[in-house]
């Protein structure tokens, strides 16, 4: 049987989850944006089945709405969609990064609705950087309202199968109390690093130096502003417990920068890398819970076309490539990603063979 959708908001999210659904031939996906050129290209390339003209037209046919917009843009939506005509046992879901002031709205309006939150995604946007496999082996969460079943709720997660994402059943407020922690607050972070970096130097220099350190760290400060000012606007509260508990630590950091006790702190550097290095790894969403392989590649031209010759002559297709330079003008490490550990170990084969590389695994 044919089960209609309609997703609002075709961005990274919106687009990514109408790929992932679409891979079961019974899914109708009708897409609508407030852009309307979103909507042209969402569907010119084959991110959705049908362009929605009428938002509240298409809500008529449908058996699951989700919201892919920013938060605040949600709580509007809605309001909206409490004037709309719904098919007997349709069912809201939204996606958005918080879920309290959703679900609380929701649950005020009576409206039956599931919050939503796959964690995973990137610093990019719009409905081109949109991918089938975003979700795959990320946790996704459902947080349902006082509106819907039970059953109405397995249903979706059933719908939700082909995203291969981890369905885990929270509240709202859990659901907002940790995404704070491991998710949220990092933004905060990655921002204001961002921000010192202007603020304690005046030498253009100062950036230029910026490697993999500060850039692997403040990736996500590249993420959409809109989208981490309603984040913030919603998770107040946990936010500023986190700023708390943050000034507590650069206190414990300022101190053990003072003390100087070489063997304080190593421990601090090593606990972390014990921490940092257990995380379990299906937490990472897709985009970025690739298998890194890097090649200690020499400088000359042609090296880089050279690798990945050689891995295409293999079978094997990577996801990404880059270069950390470690000076200017000087080929470094080369990092190529994978899909997979298999992929990764393959290529680690072929290049050991075929060339006097050396390779790591971070
Ligand atoms: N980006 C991530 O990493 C990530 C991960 C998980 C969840 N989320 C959540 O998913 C939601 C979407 O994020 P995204 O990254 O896809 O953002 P995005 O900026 O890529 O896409 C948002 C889309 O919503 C559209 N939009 C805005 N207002 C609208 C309205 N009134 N009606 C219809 N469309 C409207 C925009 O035009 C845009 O195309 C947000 O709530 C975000 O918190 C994001
Ligand atoms: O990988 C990234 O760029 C992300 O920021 C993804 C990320 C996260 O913080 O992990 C961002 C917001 C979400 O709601 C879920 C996932």
């Amino acid at each position: 049987m044919l089960t209609t959708i309609v997703i609002v908001g075709l961005g990274l999210i919106g687009g990514s989850l109408s790929l992932a659904l679409r891979r079961n031939p019974d899914c109708h996906v009708i897409g609508y944006d407030v852009d309307a050129n979103t909507v042209r290209t969402a569907k010119r390339i084959d991110v959705i089945d049908e362009m929605a003209y009428s938002l509240a037209r298409s809500v008529r046919d449908a058996d699951i709405i989700i919201f892919a917009t920013p938060v605040n843009t949600t709580k509007k939506l809605l309001q909206e969609a409490t004037k709309w005509t719904l098919k007997p046992g349709a069912v809201l879901v939204d996606t958005g990064s918080t879920k309290k002031e959703i679900v609380d709205l929701a649950n005020s309006l009576q409206l039956p609705f599931i919050g939503g939150h796959p964690m995973a995604g990137s610093h990019k946007s719009g409905v081109t950087a949109a991918r089938a496999h975003l979700f795959e082996n990320a946790y996704f969460i459902l947080c349902p309202s006082d509106y819907v079943t039970q059953q109405q709720v397995d249903d979706f997660n059933q719908l939700l199968q082909p995203a291969k994402a981890k369905v885990l059943q929270l509240s709202a407020t859990e659901h907002d109390e940790m995404t704070a922690v491991v998710s949220h607050f990092p933004h905060l972070v990655a921002a204001s690093l961002v921000h010192q970096l202007n603020a304690s130097s005046d030498n253009p220099l100062t950036a230029q130096l910026a490697a993999g350190g500060f850039r692997d760290t403040t990736r996500i400060a590249s993420s959409n502003p809109i989208m981490w000012r309603d984040i913030t606007l919603q998770n107040r509260d946990q936010l500023l417990e986190q700023l708390d508990h943050w000034m507590i630590e650069m206190q414990r950091v300022k101190r053990l920068v003072m003390t100087s006790d070489p063997v304080e702190i190593e421990d601090y550097f090593q606990q972390a890398k014990t921490k940092r290095d257990n995380l379990p790894s299906h937490t990472q969403g897709a985009f970025f819970s690739t298998f890194d392989l890097y090649i200690d590649v020499p400088d000359y031209p042609g090296v880089i076309s050279e690798v990945t010759g050689l891995l295409a002559a293999h079978q094997l297709s990577l996801l990404n490539i880059r270069i950390i330079e470690t000076r200017e003008d000087l080929f470094g490490i080369l990092v190529i990603s994978f899909q997979s550990d298999d992929d990764r170990n393959r290529a680690m084969a072929c290049i050991h063979a075929e060339t006097n590389y050396e390779t790591y695994i971070a």
